[in-house]
Parts: structure tokens; C-alpha cells; sequence
């Protein structure tokens, strides 16, 4: 057999490919890391995210083949990310969020028709399909607090943290906020134990440690989700009989119609279809801050606490507790607003001007400033800023003070924020509930720290002797 010179040796890296089929969008994320270090904390990464076009794969409800034929330019680029002579034995997961979770409870079948589309094109790639299916609120939320804790380190210990066992815990764990187009997720580990609210309780044992961890989706609390609700209650509340509307989360100029049956469309909007004497709508923005956040206010409802403490409809909320990373539309928003730049994290204060700032801006003047930003998004950064200012002040309880340890991440080094990693983490098994075990010390750090201790108790030999022993030459200044 020829012996093949000059070919650099392979490798030994493992890939696996994760779709984050959301209400809005699907990415698909490829992650690698090296196949000897799997259990170690913090070697997984993402190499690649693609974004796939079109809708969601929720929005193809009309016609599902489509929603599996969306999928396949971002599987060819996976193809060209991954060695092809790792195809096969690379894992691929699909999980759906909020927009799913709200088909199915309007429309099972067509939910289920969608996922067979999806299966149809993974099962025709040539990697290793593990499942398409759609994921609970408390995954979610467990997934991405997950992730970016890994991500951060949290779940590492340092090496000589081991010599000291009662320090060996004190390393705090960040919580999550993630929010999406039609659900938003908080994930933390409080102080206070028990978690009052069995539903709202996670137990995890992660490398050697335990975490009780509170977490809690809100269904139709994502931003899209949300500005329907303030919406219909807009509606409810207005004797407008030709269905214009004044809409102060929206820039003076800006115009929006709307078909009052797409607003009624889901599970979220419990009245129903309303008799309206006109079939839509039309929003006129008069942006007006304050205003906004007052008819956004409507959406939380207050009223009943079955618990100790609670965020809003009736669910209990812990004290929150300790450093918080808020990523997904958090982010975008606020990095629209140019509010994670700087000094994060940026003061309450702060933000709340800039919000209110930019409402008053006249639509025709934002446009012109950002021609490549999408209209859709762009119309709704004042709506989804003074959302994200409610929802977290009136909804979470997070006071200017508390504020200060919510930080705004992308990305924490090239990986996005976001549950995918952590579902994978999971579903690979690659996150050991025991500490795997290590030297407490390496042979170089051992020999050094002997080193160091030999010269420390030389220098003090030293000093003891020049002390009780001092030679003549140097007690003459004493004198
Ligand atoms: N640069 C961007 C990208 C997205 N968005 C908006 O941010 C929201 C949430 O996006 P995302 O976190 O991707 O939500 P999904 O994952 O699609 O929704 P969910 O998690 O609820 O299923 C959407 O309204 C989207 O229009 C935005 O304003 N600016
Ligand atoms: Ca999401």
C-alpha cells in the first residue's frame, strides 16, 4: 500500500448541527469542538449559523411541503461546513418553539403536517437526523440558561479551587432572559428555596454541583405576540367606528393597516373575533412614550398573586437574583438603540430617554437615517424598546438598581446566546453530572508552586537571621 506524504493529519474534531426553528425565522447552527475534550466544560463552539429565508416554519400553514423545502439551502451550506467524511456521523436536531407551540394548539394536524416536512427534507440529508419536534416553554428556558453558563465558564472550576472545598461552590451561575416574537423565557436561580410552584422548578446536577433553578415562558408574550395583545386591547378599549387608531408605540407618520381576522388568528387573543363594524385596521403613530408604555401596561394583568411573589398573570416569580444575560430580541433592540455598545450595563435612566427619544422621531426621518435595515423591524424598535422596559420593569421587577446586573449579549465569544447549544449539550450527553476527574494540579504548576513555597520560607530564614543575627556593618546606623 502507498504511504500518502505531506497530507497534515486529520483533525479529531466532532461537528453537530442544531435548527432553531422559531416563531419568526429558522437558523440553522453548526458547533464543533475537539472529540477528546467532550466532557470537558466550555470546548463546544459554534462555527457556522445560517439563516434560513422566509417564514418560520409555523407560517407555512397554508401550504407545508414548503416548510420543509425552506430548509434545504441552509442543509447544503452545512454540507460544505462539515468534512464530508463526517456526514454521517454528524447529529442533527430540529426544535420549535412558541410559533409551533401555538399552531398545535390551534390547528394539531397542520402542526404535525409541518413537522413531517420538516422530517422529510433532514431525513433526505446525508448527516445523522436525530428528530424534529417541538420543545416545552421549560426546555426553552432551561436550554439557554444553560448554554450561556457554559459559555461564561460558570460551570467550571478552577484547578486550585480544589485545595479549598468550602470555596469550591461559591462561583455563581448568570440567569437568562430570552425573548422571542411569541414567547419570552427568565431563568435563574434564586435565593429562596423552595420554588413555591412546582411547574416553575428545574433540578440539575452538572459537573459535581446542584441547581435549583426557577423558570418560567410566557406563550404570547414574544414581541409579535405582545403587540397583538396591546392591540386587541387598544381595540377593546377604543369607540373607533372606522377602525382608525392612534398608536403611540409607533413614529409620528407612520401608517400600518392591518386585517382585523390576522389579528385574531390565535390562541393568543382569548375574545375572539369581535363584531367590528369594519374588517381593518389603521394604525396612526403619534409616538408617544410615555403613552405607549401605559397601553402596554394593559397586557400584564396584576390583579391575583396565588404565591408569595409574582411577575404577572398569576405566576409566581422568586426574588430575582444575582448577574442576568438577556439575548435573542432583547439584544437586537437594545443594540439597534445603540444601547450595549458602550458601557454596559447601560443605567436605566438611560434607556428609558433614548426610548422615548426615538418615539418622537418622526418616521420618515428614521427611515431616511436606516434605508437598509427591514421595515419590519425598524417600524417596531420603539414599540419592542418600550415593551422590553415594561416587561422587565413592571413584569420582572427589575428596579434601576437591579438594572445594573442585566447585561445584553449576542454572542458569547463566536457562539449565539440562545438554547440550541445547550440542547445539544444535553442530547450528546455532553455534559457529565459528576465532575470528571482531573489532577488537581498539572506536573508544571505542581513543581512551581514548590518552587515558589522554597524560596517564600528562605526569604523568611533570611530574614529571621538578619533580625537576631545582624552583622556589625549593618547595626551601625542603629546606634
Ligand atoms: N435584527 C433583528 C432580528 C429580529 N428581530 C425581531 O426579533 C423578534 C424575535 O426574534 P427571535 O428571537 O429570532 O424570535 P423567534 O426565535 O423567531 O421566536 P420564538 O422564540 O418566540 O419562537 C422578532 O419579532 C423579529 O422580527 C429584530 O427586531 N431585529
Ligand atoms: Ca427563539
Amino acid at each position: 500500500m502507498a504511504v500518502s506524504q505531506n497530507k497534515p493529519l486529520p483533525k479529531n474534531i466532532k461537528y453537530g448541527i442544531v435548527l432553531d426553528a422559531g416563531s419568526s425565522h429558522t437558523n440553522l447552527y453548526v458547533y464543533e469542538w475537539p472529540a477528546e475534550k467532550e466532557n470537558d466544560t466550555g470546548v463546544v463552539h459554534q462555527v457556522e449559523v445560517c439563516k434560513v429565508e422566509g417564514l418560520g416554519i409555523s407560517g407555512y400553514s397554508q401550504d407545508t411541503e414548503k416548510a420543509g423545502l425552506s430548509l434545504q439551502q441552509c442543509m447544503k451550506r452545512a454540507q460544505e461546513v462539515v468534512p464530508e467524511q463526517q456526514h454521517g456521523e454528524t447529529p442533527v436536531y430540529l426544535g420549535a418553539t412558541a410559533g409551533m407551540r401555538l399552531l398545535s394548539l390551534q390547528n394539531r394536524s397542520i402542526a404535525d403536517r409541518v413537522l413531517s416536512a420538516v422530517e422529510k427534507t433532514l431525513h433526505s440529508s446525508p448527516f445523522n437526523f436525530q428528530g424534529a419536534r417541538v420543545i416545552s416553554g421549560q426546555e426553552e428556558g432551561a436550554y439557554g440558561w444553560i448554554t450561556i453558563n457554559y459559555l461564561l465558564g460558570n460551570f467550571k472550576q478552577p484547578g486550585w479551587l480544589n485545595f479549598l472545598p468550602h470555596l469550591r461552590s461559591s462561583r455563581g451561575t448568570s440567569g437568562a432572559l430570552d425573548l422571542g416574537g411569541a414567547s419570552t423565557q427568565i431563568t435563574f436561580v434564586p435565593d429562596q428555596e423552595p420554588i413555591e410552584s412546582q411547574e416553575n422548578s428545574l433540578h440539575f446536577r452538572l459537573y459535581g454541583k446542584n441547581y435549583n433553578v426557577y423558570t418560567h415562558s410566557f406563550l404570547c408574550y414574544g414581541k409579535d405576540q405582545a403587540l397583538r395583545l396591546k392591540l386587541a386591547s387598544d381595540l377593546q378599549a377604543s369607540s373607533t367606528r372606522n377602525g382608525s387608531l392612534l398608536d403611540p408605540c409607533f413614529h409620528p407618520g407612520y401608517l400600518r393597516i392591518m386585517n382585523i381576522s390576522d389579528l385574531y388568528t390565535n390562541p393568543c387573543i382569548a375574545n375572539g373575533e369581535q363584531q367590528l363594524p369594519f374588517t381593518q385596521l389603521h394604525l396612526q403613530g403619534n409616538g408617544d412614550y410615555q403613552r405607549c408604555r401605559t397601553t402596554i401596561q394593559k397586557i400584564f394583568n396584576t390583579s391575583h398573586c396565588p404565591y408569595s411573589s409574582c411577575s404577572f398573570n398569576g405566576i409566581f416569580l422568586p426574588p430575582l437574583q444575582g448577574e442576568f444575560g438577556a439575548f435573542s430580541a432583547f439584544y437586537f433592540v437594545m443594540n439597534f438603540l445603540n444601547l450595549t455598545t458602550e458601557k454596559n450595563p447601560v443605567p436605566l435612566d438611560k434607556v428609558t430617554s433614548t426610548v422615548e427619544r426615538f418615539c418622537s422621531r418622526p418616521w420618515h426621518e428614521v427611515k431616511a437615517e436606516f434605508p437598509k435595515i427591514k421595515e419590519k423591524y425598524l417600524s417596531e424598535y420603539c414599540f419592542s424598546g418600550t415593551y422590553i422596559l415594561s416587561l422587565l420593569e413592571n413584569g420582572y421587577g427589575f428596579t434601576t438598581e437591579k438594572w445594573e446586573s442585566i447585561q445584553f449579549l449576542g454572542k458569547i465569544g463566536s457562539s449565539d446566546a440562545g438554547w440550541t447549544l445547550g440542547y445539544m449539550l444535553n442530547l450528546t450527553n455532553m455534559i457529565p453530572a459528576e465532575k470528571p476527574p482531573t489532577r488537581p494540579l498539572s506536573h508544571a504548576s505542581y513543581v512551581g508552586l514548590m518552587v515558589f513555597c522554597s524560596l517564600v520560607l528562605v526569604a523568611v530564614l533570611l530574614l529571621g537571621w538578619l533580625t537576631f543575627h545582624k552583622p556589625k556593618c549593618l547595626q551601625k546606623g542603629l546606634i
